[in-house]
């Protein structure tokens, strides 16, 4: 485990109208260390993962990545420095194949819409497979992503996000839509691969047992800011977590 921050969040704020999303949020992200955002519905979880990968711009405050001032730079800007993101609900091109797919993202990575020599395009294929591999989604390379379950969607969207070769990974709601039944065995697969790929992970989650069980820390949201952070263990317990988010005893 490092102890470098990745991220820091400073003095955070944005409104909506009258809606506070974001008052004075204060956060440090620390490398190698999944964090879990929790909070009720309409506290800002969301707000804050737009903010921190570019697609709103705070009305006040600064955002740190390493170091290097990074507040309202454009979402494909922060992707070149390290920051990647992954939506509630996949952002897959479905009428292509999982490999196309693939591709397409590994081509923004690099830059590169220029046709690849022959050479380039099959080891650019082999390290896309070598992504799907970490996923368990090699054998789905050819399949077109609009036949594909959720619970697999979920799983190439996160292949994608490593193609882009981030070091931080904002997951918004990574086992929504996925079946109850799959919910453990999709997320024990994201967090292999990322483990892997050394890829810190920041997910808002729902599901305590999910957040239990793959989060290093957790951070608690409410009507914009930060109330709580810190081990699981102790965060789940807090009777104020408990009765606000949870609603009862894991
Ligand atoms: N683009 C927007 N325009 C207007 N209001 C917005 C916008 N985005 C968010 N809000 C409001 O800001 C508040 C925080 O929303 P946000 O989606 O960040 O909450 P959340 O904690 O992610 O909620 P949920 O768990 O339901 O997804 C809510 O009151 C929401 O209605």
């Amino acid at each position: 485990m490092s102890d470098t921050v990745l991220l820091q969040a400073k003095d955070l704020e944005i409104r909506f109208g009258g809606v506070v999303a974001a008052s004075g949020i204060n956060i440090e992200i620390m490398e190698h260390k999944n964090l879990a955002i929790i909070g009720p519905n309409g506290a800002g979880k969301t707000t804050f993962l737009n903010m921190c990968t570019g697609y709103l711009k705070p009305h006040a405050g600064n955002i740190f990545f390493d170091g290097e001032d990074v507040t309202g730079i454009a979402p494909r800007k922060l992707v070149r420095k390290g920051v990647a993101r992954a939506f509630q609900i996949p952002q897959l091109f479905t009428e292509h194949t999982v490999l196309e797919n693939m591709l397409m993202a590994g081509a923004a990575q690099a830059r590169n819409w220029a046709p690849l020599t022959s050479i380039d395009r099959i080891a650019q294929r082999a390290e896309m497979v070598h992504m799907l591999e970490m996923i368990k989604c090699a054998h789905l390379a050819d399949r077109l992503v609009s036949e594909l379950p959720e619970g697999q969607r979920k799983l190439i969207d996160i292949a994608l996000a490593l193609a882009l070769k981030p070091r931080l990974l904002f997951m918004d709601e990574p086992t929504s839509g996925v079946a109850s039944s799959e919910k453990f065995e999709v997320l024990e697969t994201i967090s292999v691969a990322l483990h892997e790929a050394k890829v810190t992970a920041v997910f808002v989650e729902h599901d305590m047992g999910i957040v239990e069980r793959f989060a290093d820390e957790v951070a608690v949201w409410n009507r914009g800011q930060v109330l709580f952070r810190g081990a699981p263990g102790e965060i789940l317990k807090h009777p104020d977590v408990i009765r606000d988010v949870i609603g009862e005893e894991l």
